[in-house]
Order: C-alpha cells, then sequence, then structure tokens
C-alpha cells in the first residue's frame, strides 16, 4: 500500500501540492487524473526522489520509508514524462545496464531481459540505439526497464505516450495481472479509453489537492448525478467538465 499524507510542493513562490492526500491499495490500479499543469508529474517525481517535497509524508507498506532507500528503490519501478535511457545503447545494453544497477544475479536478469523484449516487441539485436528508436519503441524501453527488477509498486507517468494499441492491449494485461498479484499500480494518463479499462479507482488532482478517489461505478453515479447521465459517455464528459477550467470551447478565426 502507498500512503500519501498531505504532500506539498512549492516551484518559487508557485504552490503546485497544497496537501496531497491518496492511498493506493495492494492490488489496485490507480489513476491519477488532472489537467495540464495540475501537478501529476510534479507528484511522480516527487515519490521518485527526483524532487523533494516541501512537506507531508509517504508510507509504503505501512512504514515511512526514506525515497531514496535502496529497500524502497528496489520495491519500485518508475516510468517518467520524459523517458530515460541512455542514448548510444540498443535496448538490450541498456536494459542490461539497469539490471546491473539493481545488483540483480546475472543468471535471473538475462532470461528477463529476453522476455521483455519479446514482450515489448522490441529490437532483439544490437544494430540501432535507442537514440534511433521511435517514440513508442522508446516508451516500452523505458517500460521494460521499470519491469527488470519485478516491482511491487510500479509509478508511471503516461506509460502508454505512443505506444501501439496491440501493445497497449497486452500491457494492460500485464499490469492487471500484476495487480491481481498484489501489486500496486499508480499512472497518470491522458489517454481515457485506456485508463478507464486498466484501472480500478480515478483520482482526480485539481488546485493542489485530490478532488476525489472513485471507482468505474462510484462515477457512473456522479456523472449521472450531475447531469451527464444522457451523455455518449457520462463519465469521460463528466471528468471533461472537472477538467477543463475554461469556459472559452471555440475559438473565433476557425
Ligand atoms: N521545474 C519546474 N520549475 C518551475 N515550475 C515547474 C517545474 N516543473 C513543473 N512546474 C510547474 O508546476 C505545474 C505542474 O506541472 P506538472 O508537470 O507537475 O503538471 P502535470 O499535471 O504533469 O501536467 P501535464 O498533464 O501537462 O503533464 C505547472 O504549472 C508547471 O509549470
Amino acid at each position: 500500500m502507498i500512503i500519501l499524507k498531505n504532500i506539498k510542493k512549492k516551484y518559487d513562490k508557485q504552490e503546485v501540492l497544497k496537501g496531497v492526500s491518496l492511498e493506493v491499495a495492494t492490488g489496485c490500479v490507480q489513476a491519477l487524473l488532472g489537467a495540464n499543469g495540475a501537478g501529476k508529474s510534479t507528484l511522480i517525481k516527487i515519490l521518485s526522489c527526483i524532487l523533494k517535497r516541501n512537506g507531508g509524508g509517504i508510507e509504503i507498506d505501512s512504514e515511512q520509508i526514506s525515497l531514496d532507500s535502496y529497500e524502497y528503490r528496489r520495491k519500485v519501478g518508475y516510468v517518467f514524462d520524459q523517458p530515460i535511457y541512455i542514448e548510444k545503447f540498443s535496448a538490450r545494453e541498456y536494459l542490461e545496464f539497469v539490471a546491473e544497477m539493481y545488483e540483480l544475479p546475472k543468471q535471473d536478469y538475462k532470461p528477463r531481459i529476453e522476455e521483455l523484449l519479446a514482450f515489448m516487441e522490441l529490437p532483439i539485436d544490437n544494430k540501432k540505439w535507442i537514440e534511433d528508436y521511435s517514440k513508442g519503441m522508446k516508451a516500452k524501453v523505458s517500460l521494460a526497464a521499470a519491469l527488470i527488477h519485478q516491482p511491487k509498486y510500479l509509478i508511471l507517468d503516461e506509460p502508454f505516450d505512443g505506444v501501439d494499441f496491440v501493445s497497449v492491449q497486452k500491457i494492460c494485461k500485464l499490469f492487471r495481472s500484476m495487480a491481481s498479484k498484489g501489486a500496486c499500480i499508480l499512472i497518470t494518463s491522458h489517454q481515457y479509453d485506456i485508463i478507464a479499462e486498466v484501472c480500478d479507482r480515478f483520482a482526480l488532482l485539481k488546485e493542489g489537492e485530490i478532488k476525489f478517489n472513485l471507482t468505474m461505478s462510484e462515477l457512473e453515479n456522479q456523472a449521472v448525478l450531475h447531469g451527464f447521465g444522457e451523455d455518449k459517455n457520462p463519465v469521460k464528459a463528466y471528468l471533461e467538465s472537472l477538467m477543463s477550467n475554461s469556459q472559452k470551447n471555440e475559438i473565433s478565426f476557425l
């Protein structure tokens, strides 16, 4: 279980996270939704120890845990909003590098890398460097790297960006299977249809706080209560209405 308690973050004077509290249960695939600039990547970076928070606490498995500890890093896999990889490595070389970083035994990581390359449909030869991969291929390298050490927790910022829908289906199935075995997965994404399919709960980050954290059936009820029942996709329409801050939906010169 991941428990975020009153997380705060300021960039200079801009208070982006004003007190974010969220519980992600074991076995849950949790969506973190929010408009552009809501602070989702900021929260993900705090959870991955790239950024320091200005306040609040984080518990993993009911323990106050230091985010830069080896123990925490060993349990968690990340995908960041800007994919991280080493440009002049092939996918296999990069995955070997990451596996060594986690100090995984070679006899374990070698077959796992082959499995991940095949699963992600990434090049199995070392002919091309990652810098020459397509956007979707780079995203898959990031995901494979997040999975290499079989983490219990996955923290994923836009993991499906550029990934083809066949692979998305496979990856979603994998996430569901991981969750059924006790993993805890936090995903930010703007791809509503994917999120709606794979996630158990949907938290909305807005104005620096979590406004709600609901299941799909709770969201459906809320959508009807708020007058979106007749819409083609009531939940999507309801979420769109919450995420938009602007009343202006057209521009005059088009
Ligand atoms: N390093 C930084 N320095 C200053 N401001 C920042 C920095 N990183 C993010 N911000 C600001 O914090 C706010 C939240 O940004 P963040 O990237 O967390 O949003 P987001 O919800 O992930 O958005 P998106 O959906 O567009 O990826 C934005 O106003 C952004 O300009």
